[in-house]
């Protein structure tokens, strides 16, 4: 029998290895591809037909069509694309048209996983890359973000009920994905890639990144990337430790200072956020977590400022052991 691993570049030997390191997707599953048309995804179609026979995979494409003015021609063009691969192709139609890049996004996971989920499909494959990764990081991180928002697109996630979303291609750059599209002469939908592109995120992709890269690292988007993925087993790490704490420290009365004084501060503030997200209408801020982070050592009656909790304006106040919540 042919061996077809001899035709593989070091990108297809790279994803192989990825998927059985990180056990992303098993033998024999059912694999549902996101396929935009951009050059992303259709390098992930080419590689994971690729790698089927050797992973016993059964494959089929998804593509969403936003009805997005710009993108007329985009879903046939996937669907002649899937056929020329021989898989079968499921197209979604938006019922309206969302304004926003996040509704977009929030709108296609959702059918995406409903569809994965009705079909019977064990993971859904995005085309995400490194580049992706490190523009995220950037991103988040000019906004204000702690490790939590800096390791932001992981390598897998829960999307729905018996459905995973596996970004398989996390270690690829974009560059390497250009070349390898053009390597294969890969339809590639170029209005696609650039739809992509026009989003908050591509003044970082064409100008900072670059940039960094000429004047202070050439391998920034992987350096960047394997940042994300390091931030991302400390925080686990810390989310496990604090979810312990967390069980004991928040009641219905409060926050429990005495389990909370002693932990280290990472832990304090991590335990504190999560309080403050189920109490306050809005994500909380650094320094209203802070704030509540101080009454842990702090006398009777110290309060903070006020806050627009789910109960209306409120302030955290110390009561004996607790910090609990007080109105006018
Ligand atoms: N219209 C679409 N139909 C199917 N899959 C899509 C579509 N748009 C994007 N995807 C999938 O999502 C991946 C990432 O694309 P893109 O960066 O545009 O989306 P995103 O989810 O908004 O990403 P990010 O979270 O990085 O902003 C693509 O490689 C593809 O797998």
């Amino acid at each position: 029998m042919r061996d077809e691993s001899r035709d593989w570049t070091p990108l297809h030997a790279r994803v192989h290895q990825e998927l059985r390191r990180r056990q992303l997707l098993v033998r024999g599953a059912r694999v549902l591809l996101a396929v935009s048309g951009g050059q992303d995804s259709i390098c992930l179609l080419k590689l994971c037909r690729d790698l089927q026979p050797k992973w016993n995979w059964t494959l089929a494409i998804a593509h969403c069509d936003h009805r997005w003015p710009t993108d007329p021609g985009i879903a046939t063009h996937v669907e002649r694309v899937a056929r020329e691969f021989g898989l079968p192709f499921w197209l979604i139609v938006a019922d309206r048209v969302e304004e926003t890049e996040a509704a977009a996004r929030a709108w296609r996971y959702r059918v995406l996983g409903d569809l994965a989920r009705e079909r019977g499909f064990a993971a859904l494959a995005t085309g995400h890359t490194a580049s992706d990764r490190a523009e995220t990081l950037l991103y988040n991180f000019m906004r204000g973000a702690g490790a939590d928002g800096l390791q932001a697109l992981v390598w897998q996630r829960p999307l729905v009920p018996n459905v995973r979303l596996v970004r398989p291609l996390l270690t690829a750059t974009r560059t390497e994905i250009k070349a390898f599209c053009q390597e294969f002469q890969l339809p590639v939908w170029e209005d696609a890639t650039n739809r992509e592109l026009r989003f908050a995120r591509a003044r970082i992709r064409h100008e900072l990144l670059p940039y960094l890269s000429e004047h202070f690292n050439p391998q920034v988007e992987s350096v960047l990337a394997q940042t994300a993925e390091v931030l991302r087993a400390d925080v686990d790490y810390l989310e496990a430790q604090a979810a312990d704490i967390a069980n004991a420290a928040i009641a219905p009365e409060g926050l429990r200072r005495s389990r909370l004084r002693g932990e280290p501060l990472a832990l304090q503030r991590r335990v504190v956020r999560q309080w403050l997200q189920t109490e306050l209408a809005r994500a909380p801020t650094f320094a209203q977590i802070d704030a509540v982070v101080s009454a842990i050592n702090a006398p009777q009656r110290t309060r903070s400022s006020t806050m627009a909790t789910n109960y209306g304006r409120a302030w955290a106040e110390v009561a004996g052991d607790w910090i609990c919540w007080r109105t006018e």
